[in-house]
């Protein structure tokens, strides 16, 4: 069944171009699982792994689900303008790694960015051609057992994550497609159609 919204509101870019995909929604709904099931079938699928001052989740490693970074380096990469696009996002800074995004893209390779809406509202002013594709809680009350039930983070910071949540359930109008995640299976097939 399809749990797929479309408004189509950014530019198709031309014929046999590859299309950048950003993917947002709020903290919880699954982003992660959603995109590791998908990509446990197409291997394929090009990921970026994002820098980020946040402290490793047990079972994390460095270059895989993030690269790791203390402050003064991610200062850095914001100075040298190696960032594609970066926000603050609940107490911590995350940024896209510009340099392996545009390789991808001139090799013609679609490329899938797991952000958040600061960082999706940046990729879509300096690439409008981007889809942004927003993954939305089936209702609140499971996004808030999904978060808690992660055990990831501490009640501190899953209130300050929940109030970002918020925000960014609100702006869900601002992307060109909503997924409802259910089912993992029927998200990541949807997801995977809109990458190809
Ligand atoms: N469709 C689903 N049904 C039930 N549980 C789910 C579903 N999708 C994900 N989950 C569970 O929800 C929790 C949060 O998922 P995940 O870590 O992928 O979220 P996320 O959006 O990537 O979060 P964050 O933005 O904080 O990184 C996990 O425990 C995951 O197993
Ligand atoms: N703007 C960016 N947001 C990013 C990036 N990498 C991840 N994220 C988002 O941050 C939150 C929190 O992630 P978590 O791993 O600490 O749970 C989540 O919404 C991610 O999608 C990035 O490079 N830029």
């Amino acid at each position: 069944m399809s749990t797929a919204v479309s408004r189509g509101t950014s530019p198709v870019p031309p014929a046999g171009q590859p299309r950048l995909t950003v993917l947002s929604g709020p903290s919880g709904v699954g982003k992660s699982t959603v995109v590791a099931h998908m990509r446990k079938a197409h291997p394929e699928v090009w990921l970026s792994v994002s820098a980020t001052t946040r402290k490793p989740r047990p079972g994390e490693r460095e270059g895989v689900q993030y690269f790791f970074v203390e402050d003064e380096e991610f200062d850095k990469l914001v100075a040298n303008g190696e960032l594609l696009e970066w926000a603050e996002f609940a107490g911590n800074r995350y940024g896209t790694p510009r340099k392996a995004v545009l390789d991808r893209l001139e090799a013609g390779e679609p490329v899938l960015l797991e952000i958040d809406l600061q960082g999706a509202r940046q990729v879509r002013e300096t690439m409008p051609e981007a889809q942004l594709v927003f993954l939305a809680p089936p209702s609140w009350d499971e996004l808030v057992r999904r978060l808690t039930g992660r055990g990831t983070e501490s009640p501190e910071v899953i209130e300050r994550r929940l109030k970002v949540a918020k925000i960014e359930l609100a702006a869900e109008s601002e992307f060109d497609t909503t997924l409802v995640n259910t089912s993992v299976e029927d998200v990541a097939r949807e997801l995977l159609a809109l990458l190809s």
